[in-house]
């Protein structure tokens, strides 16, 4: 429970008896294609949380839509369409791409004729070459590692429109930032934008981050589960990394296996864990929902705002 919350907390079982009535039920069909897009997902997540899930972002949608239109006659300005945007935070290894992936997948099916996008905060980090001229390589994820600016700008331009949107990509597997590449993000309807930063307020700009977004949702667990995941995240990454000799994992792959888990433990600690307790989870109670996993990633409660 939130102290002095301004959230209901609303358990698992209550959550998945929601539903509004004027609004059709997914096919079995469209139920099991969702499920074999991801095989982390089982049916009953589908059904239980992510269904009744979309139906609170068609809500917060209708809204979105509507308060813009009465605005634009109001104000006698041109109604211009702008997407829905949702932010996704959380630590580091909780889940966050995971359940930004399959929030995608089912808004989706939800909405079929809808442009549907997913963006990673990740490609906005600086890349490690200027991480390190900047002396904060170890400072990966904390605030300071991020071009605040080309994100905001980033969502500036999908907000007002702007046709074809470029942004950039981190990859895990060379632990950096690509270079001379990017994704173009295409008139979305909806863009889901993942990250442990969007929540986060900068020092030094006047526009943040979270000014863009009209639902956000924080993924919060246990910090001894998220270590779990962080860690076993790590063996599978060390696992595939096996015969890419230029892969960043390789060099843990074929060295000696506990050393290697050990030093994860370490980053974990040392990086992630720390910037988890003083940037991100300080930022849980701005989210409009937050999911809460346990064991296993069960989702078991969330909570939704109140006000
Ligand atoms: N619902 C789930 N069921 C099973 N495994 C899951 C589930 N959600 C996430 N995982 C696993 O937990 C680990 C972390 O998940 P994910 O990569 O989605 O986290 P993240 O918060 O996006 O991490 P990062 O911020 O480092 O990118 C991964 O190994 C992923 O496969
Ligand atoms: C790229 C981030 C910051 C977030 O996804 C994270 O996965 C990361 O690399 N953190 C830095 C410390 C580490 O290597 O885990």
């Amino acid at each position: 429970m939130i102290p002095n919350s301004n959230y209901y907390q609303i358990s698992r079982e209550e959550w998945r008896t929601f539903h509004q009535e004027d609004v059709p039920i997914l096919s079995e069909d469209k139920l099991e294609s969702l499920i074999s897009l991801n095989d982390k997902l089982s049916l009953a997540d589908v059904k239980d949380i992510y269904l009744p899930l979309v139906e609170v972002i068609d809500l917060y949608t209708k809204n979105y839509r509507s308060l813009r239109r009465m605005k634009s006659k109001f104000l006698d300005r041109p109604y211009e369409p702008s997407p829905m945007v949702i932010g996704v935070s959380g630590s580091v290894a909780v889940g966050k791409s995971t359940t930004a992936r399959v929030l995608q997948n089912t808004l989706g099916k939800f909405y079929p004729e809808k442009n549907i996008g997913l963006v990673t905060t990740d490609g906005f980090l600086y890349s490690n070459a200027e991480l390190i001229k900047r002396g904060i390589l170890t400072r990966k994820g904390f605030p300071e590692s991020y071009d605040m600016e080309k994100l905001i700008q980033f969502l500036l331009d999908v907000k007002i429109g702007k046709p074809y949107v470029k942004y950039p990509v981190y990859s895990h597997r060379i632990y950096d930032v690509i270079s001379d590449d990017y994704n173009v993000l295409h008139e979305p309807d909806i863009l889901i934008v993942e990250g442990i930063n969007v929540l986060q307020l900068p020092s030094n700009q006047q526009i943040y981050a979270s000014d863009f977004f009209d639902f956000s949702i924080y993924v919060d667990a246990e910090i001894e589960n998220i270590e779990k995941w962080y860690i076993e995240r790590f063996e599978m990454l060390m696992d595939l990394a096996k015969d890419q000799p230029d892969n960043y994992y390789y060099n843990y792959a074929i060295g000696d296996r506990d050393e290697a888990i050990a030093m994860a433990r370490e980053v974990w600690k040392s990086v992630n864990l720390k910037n988890l307790q003083e940037f991100i989870a300080p930022t849980m109670t701005r989210a409009d929902l937050i999911i809460h996993k346990s064991d296993n990633h069960h989702i078991d409660y969330l909570n939704i705002k109140k006000y």
